[in-house]
Formats: C-alpha cells, structure tokens, sequence
C-alpha cells in the first residue's frame, strides 16, 4: 500500500472547499450523507453487538451534522441510539438532519449524563463534536463535556478527530483518546500518533480531484464503504 497521506488543518479546509465548490459541486449534505453513513457503517463493523445505548454528541460544525446523520443511519441498523445536541445550528440543514432523527424516534437529551449513568446505560459514545476547523482553547460549553469524556470508561469512537486535540499537532492538552477513529476522505495531520483502531471512510473523492490534489489515499474493496489504516492492521505493512 502507498503511504498515506496526512492533511494539515488547511489543506483539509481547502479541499472541502474544492469539492464543494464551482468545480465538483457537492453539496454538503450529500457529502455530509456519505460521510455519516461511513461512520455508522464503521461502527457495525467495530462494535456489531452492542447491548446497550450508543449516545452521540454533536457540535455546532459539519463535524455534528455527521453525528446527526450517523444516528440516523445506526438506528436504521438496529442500534438504540441518543443524541446530545447542546449548542444547535440554525440553519435549514441542521433543522432537517434534526426532524430526520426525530422521525427516527431518537431521544435528544437536555443534558449530558453523569458518568456513572454512562457507564451503566452506554455502550458507546459518538464524538462528533469537533472536526477539522476546530482550534485554539475548548470553549463552553464543550470545555465541560470534554473534561467529562477523558474520565468516562465508555469507549468513544470519534468522528474524523478526536474533539479537542490540536488537528495538526494532536493530543497536546492530555484529553481523552478514543477507541475507534474515523477519519473522513483523508486523516489530518493531528491524527498520526494515534495507536487505536482507525478506520477512513467519506468514499466518495473523484479521480479528477485525486489527480488535481495529489493525495493518496488508500484501495476500499468493494462496495465497502470504509478502510482500515489502523497501525497494527497486517494488511496496511505490505
Ligand atoms: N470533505 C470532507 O472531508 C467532509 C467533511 N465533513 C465534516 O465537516 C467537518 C468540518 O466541519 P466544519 O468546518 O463545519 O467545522 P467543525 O470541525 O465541525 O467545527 C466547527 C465548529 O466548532 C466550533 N469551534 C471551533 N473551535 C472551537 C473551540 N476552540 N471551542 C469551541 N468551539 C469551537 C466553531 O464555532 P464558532 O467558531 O462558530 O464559534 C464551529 O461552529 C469535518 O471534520 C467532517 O467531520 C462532512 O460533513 C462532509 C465532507
Ligand atoms: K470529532
């Protein structure tokens, strides 16, 4: 396999902007659906028998707008699933993606659980409150429900960056490390050091724009919608 290719926080933001723009025209909530449904695809694969509830937290970003869709497609595959929503978007994507998980039956939580009510009814929680643009300190009210999930002992699985670690420079602030990492279309630089299970999804670069950017990425197989690159994966060190 080719070496992959890690993204600095503005070649990701560049590239999003290419994709979405006068050339390649994809909306974002097309990209936002491939995205979220390679994260609750990821997810089966990882953890396919989870007894209890999956609790997603969403931030203010694209990054929730994939948690949001993810919920969806989790509890189309059979998962219990909650949401944590505490600093809403307004704007019309955001109020679909919600209605959408409303029609799902997915509870939206008023508050985050203390950790003790984590540990006993969540088997899972999605973070996917930060993505690629986020930087500088954590602000409220995220800077609270960090804290709270580098002490939970609920596996986390993030969305494209654990939230709060620096996208280029990574765990600098001592927070937690999740135990499953999806990183969307192609990891970020922040994202190197990181030991767990790591998987690529967001499958859906053109050829042209690979050609253009001249980003490796590794083969899918199939119609799969996700990667492994995990680190200790035998298939990757071929
Ligand atoms: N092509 C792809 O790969 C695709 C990528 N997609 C996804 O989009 C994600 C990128 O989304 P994004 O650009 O909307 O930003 P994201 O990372 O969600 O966060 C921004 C929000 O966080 C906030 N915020 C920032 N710093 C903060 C701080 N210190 N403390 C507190 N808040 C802070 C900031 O707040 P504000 O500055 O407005 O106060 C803003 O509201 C990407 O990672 C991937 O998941 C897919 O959906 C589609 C295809
Ligand atoms: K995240």
């Amino acid at each position: 396999m080719k070496s992959i290719k890690y993204l600095t926080q503005h070649e990701a933001i560049v590239m999003d902007q290419l994709l979405m723009g006068d050339k390649y025209k994809f909306p974002t909530e097309s990209l936002m659906e491939l995205a979220g449904l390679s994260v609750a695809s990821i997810i089966q694969k990882v953890y396919p028998n989870i007894s209890k509830k999956v609790l997603t937290i969403c931030g203010p970003g694209n990054n929730g707008g994939d948690g949001l869709v993810a919920s969806r497609h989790l509890v189309q595959f059979g998962y219990d699933v909650e949401i944590f929503y505490p600093k809403k978007t307004d704007k019309k994507l955001y109020h679909d993606l919600v209605c959408q998980c409303k029609h799902e039956d997915i509870k939206f939580l008023g508050e985050l659980p203390d950790n003790s009510l984590l540990s006993k009814e969540y088997g899972l929680i999605v973070d996917s409150i930060f993505g690629y643009s986020f930087k500088g300190d954590i602000r409220a009210p995220f800077d609270k429900i960090i804290e709270q999930l580098s002490k939970t002992d609920v596996p986390i699985a993030s969305v494209d960056m654990p939230s709060g670690w620096d996208v280029e420079a990574g765990n600098i602030k001592n927070l937690f490390t999740p135990a499953l990492l999806i990183s969307l279309a192609a990891p970020k630089k922040g994202a190197e050091s990181f030991e767990g299970i790591h998987y690529l999804g967001g499958r859906f670069l053109p050829k042209e724009f690979l050609r253009e950017t001249n980003l490796t990425i590794p083969k899918y197989n199939g119609c799969d919608q996700f990667v492994n690159i995990s680190k200790n994966n035998n298939n990757n060190k071929n």
